[in-house]
């Protein structure tokens, strides 16, 4: 059996960055994760692992750019298109590999790395990408029909949490890519380091306005009620909106479908966690027993609640 994760989120979010760390984790107990590079403007210096299998090896979007003219956004869906007209490319580079991880770090934005610089993270980015447009599904298709097991991790960033409105959003498009893909799916708020950091920073914490700390629980098992609430806001909200608010507060009450593990890299336990539902999700090994996911240590966020 060969297992794929599809690692995807909003521009940022630090889907790279637990890619290696996946991987990292996996070899420091004896199992094997490749990287796959889907993200066709990624900059090879910033790979801690050399791609197994890269999408620039067919198509980049330097070359769509140059040579047919297209911007960035136009010419990230176009390497797409290119990628899903030539899945005997995909199928022949993804034989062998049995029992092993094939962890698919998706693009975030058009121009990924190329266009850190100019482009400002816009919180959800190039969302449009896992919401709007038949890529994943037409990807997932593929795989499955290579008899390849696959699962999506979707990633949201802690400083999402920082303005209920932005965290909403985010919980929206999880939910908007989650029903667009029918395959296990696994949510993931990421960079809680920051979070960890700044509770430990009073500072820090007052600057990031980290009142939410204290109601941490609420945004990983998201409470459509902090949207019902103003209470300590510095600006009324536009009443124009409170409509479109209670019918998302509603939508969330009757559809609780996304709620998200913390993922803090500087805990090695907290990875592992993650891990081991991934692993679970996939029933990785399925002539195993399946294992039950480990749950989180009660004191891992603790001193959060
Ligand atoms: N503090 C902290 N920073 C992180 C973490 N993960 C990633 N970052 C930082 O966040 C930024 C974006 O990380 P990436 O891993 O490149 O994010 P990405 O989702 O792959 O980005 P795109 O591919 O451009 O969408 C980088 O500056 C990382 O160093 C984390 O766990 N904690
Ligand atoms: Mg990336």
């Amino acid at each position: 059996m060969r297992y794929a994760v599809l690692i995807t989120g909003p521009a940022g979010a630090g889907k790279s960055t637990f890619s290696s760390s996946f991987i990292t984790h996996l070899s420091a107990s004896k199992r094997t994760g490749h990287l796959v590079n889907l993200d066709p403007a990624a900059d090879p210096a910033r790979f801690e692992y050399e791609p197994v299998i890269d999408i620039k090896d067919l198509i980049s979007l330097e070359d769509v750019m140059g040579e047919l003219g297209y911007g960035p956004n136009g010419g990230l869906v176009y390497c797409f298109e290119y990628l899903l007209q030539n899945m005997d490319w995909l199928e022949e580079e993804l034989g062998g590999y049995e029992d092993d991880y094939l962890i698919f770090d998706c693009p975030g934005r058009a121009g990924g790395d190329v266009y850190r610089q100019i482009l400002i993270d816009f919180s959800p980015g190039q969302i449009e990408l896992y919401t709007h447009h038949p890529f994943l599904p037409t990807l997932v298709q593929n795989l499955q029909r290579m008899g390849i097991r696959t699962c999506a991790v979707y990633l949201i960033e802690s400083q999402f949490m920082e303005d209920k409105y932005k965290f909403f959003s985010g919980v929206l498009s999880a939910m908007s890519a989650m029903v667009n893909l029918e395959i296990p799916w696994i949510n993931i708020m990421s960079k809680m380091d920051l979070v960890t950091r700044n509770a430990d920073d009073p500072s820090g914490g007052a600057r990031n306005g980290l009142r939410n700390r204290r109601n941490l629980a609420r945004y990983l098992d998201p409470d459509p009620l902090l949207l019902a609430t103003t209470q300590g806001e510095p600006e009324a909200p536009n009443p124009r909106f409170h409509a479109l608010n209670q019918a998302i507060v509603q939508l969330i009450e009757d559809h609780p479908l996304v709620s998200f593990l913390p993922l803090d890299l500087t805990n090695s336990d907290s990875l592992e966690t993650v891990i081991s539902h991934i692993d679970y999700t996939m029933q990785y090994g399925e002539d195993e027993e399946p294992k039950e996911p480990h749950d989180l240590d009660e004191g891992d966020f603790q001193d959060l609640e």
